[in-house]
């Protein structure tokens, strides 16, 4: 086992673990040999450190290793004796923004996360409005600001936007940025190190506080004391804290009722998932600076409309797709067109296919023919219940994969003979009746939308 195999690994530890847990965690390790009984050494910045990145990712250096060489059989951390120079951003106790303090333990902020790369759209205008007010760094007028919202919907980038812009207007306020997971690690490291002063007068005295995915905190009874005698040190101070979370407040289980009931006397805010408007303005957005990297690469006409209108999940998805149509086109040197997504992205629309439920096509039926959803569902056979109900048999068999059985249980414990029997005189209609052919065929697009 050589320096240069555990340089090899790198990349697929990258890819394996993530890249921010790959920078804070595997990154500053160095690897110091290979001892006598096939230990490999590493060391490690601090003792916590080791012993974390031992408990959490020691198996998988060790089944990676032991690839490359399969004399290896142990892996071993060591403090490290190396200077804190080499140890990268994400762990050095210094935020690297304009002007930082040194002692600040924030973590590193993207570049790219600003507000002019944040497309605005109906979900997300409330938090980015709130985000910008913050960001001004006047008065404090809701303390905390709470973003919250779901996987990949911009809660980090709005972060990030906000520290930049306060960095970049009050140069002389002390903005401190980290993640809530990195509040326990230092919470932790102090207690280790017996530095708890320390810890409190940093965190006290700050200007502004901002902890990303606070709901990390939930159930870790210590860190969260700390967190609730920080976060009232600093409103008593008047100074802005600003938290995001992956829910709302009271929605975060194993939270204590004091610090839900903290996190909710400011201005609570949430990202709605991205709508379609939405998501075609962040594509157009991404594919110009693409364009500028990739200089006669050309998107054909209807692309960006169509990755929009059928990757509906998070925005992460949907920037991973343009870079691999953008790195896809280049290595091949074809345009963007619709071939092309096929090709390259058949995994991500496969898994993107939108599932449509039993329920959402009961409802929209019962309401595109204003019946209550009751009388669909119940026994009457009158025609103007009959129909419509099946219409939704039918378009339960065509748009989901649930069998006849099945669906006639959701309709009311009916037979799967009367299912069937209700898709096939649909199937007739539509060649006969233009007008039932055109409702169905409009349904089904508003429930595929
Ligand atoms: N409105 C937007 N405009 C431009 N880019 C966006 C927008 N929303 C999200 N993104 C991009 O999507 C990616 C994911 O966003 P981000 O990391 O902020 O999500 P998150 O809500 O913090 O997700 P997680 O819950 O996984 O932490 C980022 O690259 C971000 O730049």
């Amino acid at each position: 086992m050589t320096k240069e195999q555990w340089g090899a690994l790198q990349d697929s530890l990258c890819k394996t673990v993530g890249e921010n847990n790959y920078k804070t965690w595997i990154a500053p390790l160095s690897f110091h040999g290979l001892e006598d009984g096939g230990v490999a050494v590493f060391g490690a910045p601090t003792n916590f450190f080791g012993t974390y990145v031992s408990q959490n990712y020691g198996d998988l250096l060790l089944s990676q290793l032991s690839k490359v060489n399969s004399s290896v059989c142990r892996v071993m951390f060591r403090t490290s004796t190396r200077p804190a120079a080499n140890v990268p951003a994400a762990v050095r106790p210094a935020a690297p923004a304009p002007t930082p303090r040194e002692d600040l333990p924030g973590a590193p902020l993207d570049q790219r996360f600003t507000f002019e790369t944040f497309v605005v759209g109906k979900p997300n205008e409330l938090a980015h409005a709130a985000s910008r007010r913050v960001a001004e760094g006047g008065v404090v007028t809701f303390n905390p600001l709470f973003l919250y919202g779901g996987v990949g919907l911009g809660k980090t980038h709005l972060m990030h936007a906000i520290a930049w812009e306060l960095r970049a207007r009050h140069p002389e306020k002390t903005v401190l940025y980290l993640s809530a997971e990195q509040f326990m690690y230092r919470f932790v490291q102090a207690l280790r190190e017996r530095k708890m002063i320390d810890f409190k007068e940093l965190f006290r005295s700050v200007d502004v506080l901002m902890v990303d995915d606070v709901q990390f905190i939930a159930g870790k009874d210590s860190t969260q004391e700390e967190f609730f005698h920080t976060f009232n040190a600093l409103v008593d101070q008047n100074k802005q804290i600003i938290i995001s979370a992956d829910r709302a407040p009271d929605e975060i289980k194993d939270l204590e009722n004091r610090i839900r009931s903290r996190l909710q006397s400011g201005l609570v805010v949430d990202l709605h998932p991205t709508d379609y408007e939405l998501r075609l303005g962040i594509l157009l957005s991404k594919a110009e600076m693409y364009r500028a990297q990739y200089p006669g690469l050309s998107i054909a006409d209807g692309v960006l409309e169509f990755l929009a209108h059928r990757i509906s999940t998070n925005v992460r998805v949907l920037e991973g797709a343009l870079t691999r149509l953008f790195a896809f086109a280049s290595l091949v040197g074809k345009p963007i067109d619709m071939d092309l997504v096929q090709d390259s992205l058949a995994d991500v629309l496969r898994a993107s296919e939108r599932k449509i439920s039993i329920d959402e096509i009961q409802r929209k039926v019962a309401e595109h023919y204003n019946i209550r959803l009751s009388d669909m569902i119940g026994p009457k056979r009158v025609r103007n219940f009959a129909r419509p109900r099946q219409v939704a048999m039918y378009l339960c068999k065509q748009l989901t994969s649930r069998s006849l059985p099945e669906i006639g249980r959701r309709f009311g414990g009916r037979d799967h003979t009367t299912v069937m029997h209700g898709v096939k005189r649909i199937e007739e209609l539509r060649l006969q009746d233009g007008q039932i052919d055109e409702d169905v065929e409009l349904l089904r697009r508003a429930l595929e939308a």
